[in-house]
């Protein structure tokens, strides 16, 4: 695998792409990064489009010319290829099937959505999905418990899955007037132990820059698509 051509197509502030940064990382992957444009709002590289017609979005994994998508299938795919080291899937079916239900769970859940949400929305809309996702936080508190990570006592898949929400937090936090570490502590205590690992915290971003992205890309949206 030394001669691998590893291509990650990201963008900064995405924490799908989070995702695979982590797992390269946590498998000592070497690879190149390519940066796209503002995504929502256009500039696709051709290679982008070419590597993911049906989806057209980031993050995608080129493996020696092939590409992979979805955050969580590259995330697969990686422990898959890179076996040999640092797993991030348990062995055991029954774990792995576990892992793979909370991961999909974050992903139903702890959404970002293009448009509106709690983060692009306003008034009810935005009342409506700060409670949804108050109510997501709170299963998710339940689930961890007073295990150090989401598999017990390892850092693996459903960590990652849920980890790169969190440099987004302050932006949660601003956006629906509520306190993360006030009302989840066992989940801010994770936070900051998963942030512990250089995978983690070499991967996300500074919380008041994804803030500031946020209120820069909320008035761009309202640019572009008027008043709601
Ligand atoms: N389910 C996808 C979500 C990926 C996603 O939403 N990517 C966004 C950036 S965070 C994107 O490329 N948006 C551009 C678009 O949808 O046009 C995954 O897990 O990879």
């Amino acid at each position: 695998m030394a001669d691998d051509e590893v291509i990650l197509l990201d963008y900064w502030v995405s924490m799908f792409g989070m995702r695979v940064r982590i797992a390269l990382a946590e498998k000592e992957i070497k690879y190149e990064s390519r940066e796209e444009g503002l995504l929502a709002l256009g500039n696709k590289s051709d290679l982008l489009l070419k590597m993911n017609p049906i989806y057209k979005q980031i993050p995608v994994l080129v493996h020696n010319g092939k590409p992979v998508c979805e955050s969580l299938n590259i995330v697969q795919y990686i422990d898959e290829i890179w076996n040999d080291r640092s797993p991030l899937l348990p062995s055991d079916p029954y774990q792995r099937a576990q892992a793979r239900f909370w991961a999909n769970f974050v992903d139903k859940k702890v959404t970002v959505p293009p448009r509106g949400g709690l983060l692009w929305g306003n008034g009810e809309e935005q009342e409506a999905a700060k409670n949804g996702l108050l109510e997501t936080f709170k299963i998710l508190e339940g689930e961890l418990g007073d295990r150090p990570y989401f598999g017990g006592e390892t850092f693996g898949f459903v960590d990652i899955s849920l980890v790169t929400f969190s440099c987004w937090f302050r932006a949660f936090e601003m956006f629906g007037k509520f306190s993360i570490e006030a009302e989840f502590p066992k989940i801010t205590e994770w936070a900051k132990r998963c942030m512990q690992r250089e995978s983690v915290a070499k991967s996300l971003q500074d919380p008041q820059k994804v803030y500031e992205f946020v209120v820069e890309y909320r008035e761009r949206l309202r640019k572009r698509l008027g008043p709601e």
